[in-house]
């Protein structure tokens, strides 16, 4: 069960526990579902999340991975670009916005891609998440600790040349808005300045697991098998 010990002071700001409960109701229902389990409405979540978020520069072969770890160890796989594309082709509020960030080569506000990754994952059956392409930023880290109110287990980097991404992304013929020589090198800037920061953070915090993104796709696959293996006793 996940539950988190809180102690609040009487001085706390009204703002700061509506943000404290939202968390703990977003902490529950992701793993106990206490509060249905009593009503008997849904089946609680009894295992305690496996987060994994899986980072890369454009190209580096994310996507591809993440495919071959859920046929393989059954995570879910929560791509942030797909559910940002979802959010564009459903023309919802934000899609314009997000359409023009993407096509930008920017990245989009993090609340807008943390409540997207939030409902997923409260949607989701499985307690062992993939998180593709996120966090991207600083500020993406901040807002999913703050918003979902927990800490990735391992976070999955594949490093790859930057030729090698640019090769990869002008073949892909996906449709994507985002793959042409602009947008790709302005991706690449993007990374460079703010994704390898939270990269950083996490090689800091010993969680982070490098991969050498090159060669084929089933070679590649060979150095990320051995690091859920590692893991799969303990997750199940
Ligand atoms: N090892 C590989 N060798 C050659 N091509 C590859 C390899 N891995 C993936 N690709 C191809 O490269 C392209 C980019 O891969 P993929 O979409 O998995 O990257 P990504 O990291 O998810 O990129 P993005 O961040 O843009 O979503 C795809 O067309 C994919 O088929
Ligand atoms: N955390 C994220 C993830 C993605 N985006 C936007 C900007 C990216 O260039 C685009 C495509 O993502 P991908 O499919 O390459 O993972 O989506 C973002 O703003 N924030
Ligand atoms: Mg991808």
């Amino acid at each position: 069960m996940w539950r988190r010990v809180a102690s609040l002071s009487s001085s706390i700001s009204s703002s700061f526990l509506a943000q404290t409960a939202s968390r703990l109701n977003t902490w529950e229902s992701l793993t106990t579902g206490i509060a249905q389990q009593a009503k008997g409405v849904i089946a609680p979540k009894e295992k305690t999340p496996f987060i994994t978020f899986v980072l890369g520069g454009p190209g580096s072969g994310k996507g591809t991975q993440c495919i071959k770890i859920v046929e393989t160890f059954g995570f879910a796989h929560l791509s942030a670009g797909d559910l940002l594309r979802r959010e564009i082709a459903s023309k919802s509020a934000d899609g314009a916005m997000i359409l023009n960030t993407i096509k930008e080569g920017k990245i989009v506000p993090s609340q807008v891609t943390v409540k997207l990754i939030q409902k997923e994952m409260e949607l989701s059956d499985n307690h062992k998440f993939l998180i593709d392409g996120f966090p991207r930023t600083e500020e993406n880290r901040v807002s999913f600790e703050r918003i979902i109110g927990v800490e990735p287990n391992v976070v999955l980097f594949f490093d790859c040349p930057e030729e090698e991404m640019v090769k990869r992304v002008l073949n892909r013929n996906e449709g994507r808005v985002d793959d042409n020589l602009e947008t790709i090198k302005k991706r690449l800037t993007v990374f460079q300045a703010l994704s390898l920061p939270v990269i950083n953070y996490y090689s800091e915090r010993g969680k982070l697991y490098t991969i050498k993104a090159i060669g084929t796709e089933d070679e590649i696959f060979e150095q990320v098998r051995p690091i859920f293996a590692a893991f799969e006793q303990t997750v199940g």
